[in-house]
């Protein structure tokens, strides 16, 4: 059975806080974690490979409002790889950060089960769960130092374990041993992410929980430090789920992706499967900039494409551009106008205005030398694209919002 920490302790940890949810959660967590009869409680120093595998069946999660109830999590199964990071992706509302809380038990199921390897954790209190937790805010304790913040839960906890040594190793981890002694707020937003994250490792949890970690840094450093994030959580083995709305840092960072929409999830690969093969118009939408055109448009008649659909959709990579006027026996080609060109380094984006007024993004990648063909601003070209390229949907079927 767990020792809980005094609530006292607990009490005083959270006071004085802007996100009172997030630390009152985060202290919660930190003060079960490695507390169960799996506990690592006496291993010291940090071991690899102590990660959970965590299967989620048929779970339904229905909020009751004021204004009636509303199904935030429809029916979910998936399996996340012991060891592995696996990102919850989708778009705002879709249910993400429900399905994390249920994971952590902050929540308690409508309906379903959640497994940790073979145990039914689905009733299992949170602070049973041996799960670490980085939020957006941080969640650290202002008025404690860092190297205070990340020995909470292992002091308060009473893990037989050196906690300064644990505490040191953490700091060198994160490659910030310098900054024990400083308080949260002087550190940059990256340091304390870090620091944050090493919170949430101190007390060697089978399972780590990051909700959108990036989502307070500036966009110029986000990518360093998601590499750096990344890096550590190789080193330690953990499973991790990272929320995100950010399709660039799921795809970066996670081995596996799930995508959201509506509280359902709609696909479930790896990036690269994401990529080349998205199950349905929604995911396609959601990870590219696809073009979207109408069905009857003079560009998808000229491909011969039909479809009962009213809208058609492509990515701005599968066009067959030509300056030369086609030949009869050439492949189906539509006249445009070069409206535009932005040159973003790597690769070129072209805006190509067909004469109905529909315009298309085409982009051409690789270093100026490799790329095909230039076009010049109103220069006249043919386009073509095989009509495989070209997905039908309804704006339902692409729609974001609740239902
Ligand atoms: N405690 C709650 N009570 C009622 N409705 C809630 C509650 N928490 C979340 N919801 C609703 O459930 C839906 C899913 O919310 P959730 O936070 O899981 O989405 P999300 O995908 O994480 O979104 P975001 O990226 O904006 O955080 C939303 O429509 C939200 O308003």
């Amino acid at each position: 059975m767990a020792r809980r920490a005094p609530k006292s302790i607990l009490t005083s940890a959270i006071s004085s806080t802007v996100h009172v949810d997030e630390q009152a959660a985060a202290a919660s967590l930190e003060a079960g974690t490695a507390s169960g009869v799996n506990s690592p409680a006496h291993a010291t120093p940090l071991q690899a490979g102590n990660g959970v595998r965590v299967r989620v069946q048929d779970m339904s999660k229905v909020y009751t409002t004021r204004k009636g109830s509303f199904l935030a999590a429809d029916d979910i199964s998936l399996d996340i790889p012991a060891g592995k990071m696996t990102a919850l992706l989708g778009p705002s509302g879709s249910g993400k950060t429900t399905l994390l809380r249920l994971i952590a038990g902050l929540e308690e199921p409508s309906a379903g089960s959640i497994f940790f390897d073979d145990e039914d954790a689905t009733w299992v209190p949170t602070q049973e769960r041996e799960i670490g937790f980085v939020f957006q805010s941080y969640a650290l304790f202002k008025h404690m130092t860092c190297a205070q913040n990340i020995a909470f839960g292992p002091s308060i906890r009473k893990m037989k374990i050196d906690i300064k040594s644990r505490v040191r190793e953490l700091l060198e981890l994160i490659e910030l041993p310098h900054v024990g002694s400083r308080r949260p707020a002087q550190l940059s937003g990256g340091q304390r992410q870090r620091v944050a994250l090493a919170r949430a490792l101190a007390s060697q949890p089978r399972l780590l929980l990051l909700d959108e970690p990036f989502g307070a840094l500036d966009p110029t450093i986000r990518t360093s430090v998601r590499q750096g994030l990344k890096s550590i959580i190789d080193k330690v083995g953990v499973t991790s789920i990272l929320v995100t709305h950010d399709q660039e840092e799921a795809f970066e960072l996670a081995d596996q992706v799930v995508i959201f929409n509506r509280g359902k999830v709609v696909q479930i690969g790896t990036p690269e499967e994401l990529q080349s093969a998205p199950a349905t118009p929604f995911v396609l939408h959601f990870i590219d900039d696809v073009n979207q055109m109408p069905a009857n448009c003079q560009f998808v008649k000229r491909m011969g494409y039909k479809t009962e659909k009213p809208y058609v959709m492509c990515r701005p990579t599968v066009f067959d551009v030509s300056k030369e006027v086609p030949q009869p026996d050439m492949p189906k080609f539509a006249p445009a106008t070069v409206s535009d060109r932005i040159d973003i380094g790597f690769s070129i984006k072209y805006m190509l205005k067909f004469d109905d007024g529909v315009v298309i993004e085409m982009h051409l990648q690789g270093e100026e030398h490799e790329r095909p063909v230039a076009f010049d601003l109103q220069q006249r070209v043919y386009v073509h694209t095989d009509p495989s390229n070209l997905v039908p949907y309804y704006p339902d079927e692409i729609a974001s919002t609740p239902t």
